[in-house]
């Protein structure tokens, strides 16, 4: 059996009197990818900020690599291995495309604005060389002096991936990539998530596009309401009454 890279036990986030993840417990096996879905609301982002450091767990653990990572700092888990893209895009315009994966390369992801700026525009050699490897991999190397502002949004989402790839993790959390892309960039989407996988990469992958999730992912880990109601291959997903049940009367 593949050792679990990353653990969650009983992750719980309350927002005052809303439980929006209430004991959810999972693990990611290395090189898996693995679907988190659900409707709105259910809670999928907050568990992606629990593991990713972004907001404390009111209550639970995160285990990464066998390390307790609960309470450390987004970017201490960063710089652990894990990076992570956001639903809204947190690309900074006015700086070029090269400086914007250059936050990733200097692990100041996570940091306070100006930190992580200031990182982005440190260029050690070693730090133009993960970055430019990152936009090599996302096609994006001739935009390299372009502001980021004026990539195309569907470009902009590969920058974002581009600058968590930069930070060389073992474990690349998405949270909703092909959100406002077309149908054949999803397409092209997908395929370059799975080759992020075939090439060793563990990924996690928060989608709407359900046609997306049940093509590459092996595993779909199925949030209603902050609860898990399924842990299991898409097929079986698919057929579980307690999922659909859950989508009932859900425009997804
Ligand atoms: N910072 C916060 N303060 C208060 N409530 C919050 C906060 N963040 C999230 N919530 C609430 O927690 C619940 C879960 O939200 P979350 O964004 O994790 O859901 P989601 O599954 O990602 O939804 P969507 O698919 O719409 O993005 C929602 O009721 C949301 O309003």
């Amino acid at each position: 059996m593949t050792a679990a890279l990353l653990e969650i036990e009983e992750a719980t986030r309350r927002f005052g009197g809303l439980v929006a993840v209430n004991e959810v417990s999972t693990h990611v096996a290395e090189g898996e990818l693995v679907g988190l879905i659900g409707p709105n609301g259910a809670g999928k982002t907050t568990l992606f900020n629990l593991i990713s450091g972004f907001t404390p767990l009111t209550s639970g653990r995160v285990r990464y690599r066998g390390r307790d990572i609960t309470g450390l700092k987004s970017h201490q888990i960063g710089r652990l291995g894990i990076a992570r893209t956001f639903q809204n895009l947190r690309v900074f315009p006015n700086m070029s495309v090269f400086d914007n994966v250059s936050v990733g390369a200097t692990g100041a992801v996570g940091l306070p604005f100006f930190r992580a700026v200031a990182g982005g525009r440190r260029r050690s050699d070693a730090i133009s060389r993960r970055s430019l490897a990152a936009l090599e991999r996302v096609g994006l190397v001739a935009q390299a002096d372009d502001l980021a502002a004026n990539l195309a949004y569907g470009k902009r989402k590969y920058l974002e991936i581009a600058r968590a790839l930069a930070m060389h993790p073992d474990l690349l959390i998405l949270d909703e990539p092909a959100a406002g892309l077309n149908e054949s960039e999803t397409a092209e989407l997908a395929a370059f998530i799975r080759s992020l996988r075939d090439e060793g990469l563990t990924v996690m992958l928060v989608e709407h596009d359900m046609a997306l999730v049940m093509s590459i992912c092996e595993r779909v880990v199925v949030l209603a309401s902050g609860q898990k109601i399924a842990d299991a291959p898409p097929d079986a997903v698919r057929r579980d009454p307690a999922v659909l049940e859950a989508y009932l009367g859900v425009d997804e």
